[in-house]
């Protein structure tokens, strides 16, 4: 049962009917679990006929996913000279991952000067009422 495929092989299945995956050089035929995908399909198609070793590890999956993958293995994958490594992935998730939290922090900045700026406001104006209520 266990077949090996070049990376060019491996390339021609990214379509939801057929769609391969490699993870830690083997090769899973993931069609019948795309729709099933707790993750969502999108994320299994984009990676469609690529090594998706990063972006699986990436999510830190379960236990339970791992025993998914290995009822879908269909062999191994074939290195050969020039082939990309799982290390040399175009870096995708960089972009979503630094802007969401670049983005929620300086909200909770300005959250902190908004607050700090009614504080003044209110101790200054209390402030005030109290110098009055004493003239
Ligand atoms: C065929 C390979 C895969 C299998 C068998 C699989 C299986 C699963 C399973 C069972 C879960 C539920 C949580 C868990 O048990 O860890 C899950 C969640 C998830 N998976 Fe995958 N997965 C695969 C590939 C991927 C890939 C390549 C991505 C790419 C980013 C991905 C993204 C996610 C995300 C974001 C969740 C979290 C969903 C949520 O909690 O809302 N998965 N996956």
């Amino acid at each position: 049962m266990s077949k090996e495929f070049t990376f060019s092989e491996v390339a021609e299945h990214t379509s939801k009917k057929d769609l391969f995956l490699v993870i830690h050089d083997k090769v899973y035929n993931t069609s019948s679990f795309v729709d099933e995908h707790p993750g969502g399909e999108e994320v299994l198609l984009d990676v469609g006929g690529q090594d998706a070793t990063e972006a699986f590890e990436d999510v830190g999956h379960s236990d339970e996913a791992r025993e998914i993958l290995d009822g879908m293995l269909v062999g191994t994958v074939k290195r050969q000279p020039g082939d990309p490594s799982p290390s040399n992935q175009p870096p995708k998730p960089a972009a979503p991952s630094t802007s969401p939290d670049g983005s929620s922090s300086v909200m909770l900045y300005i959250i902190m000067l908004i607050g700090g700026l009614g504080a003044f406001g209110a101790y200054k104006y209390m402030q005030a009422q109290s110098e009055q209520s004493s003239s």
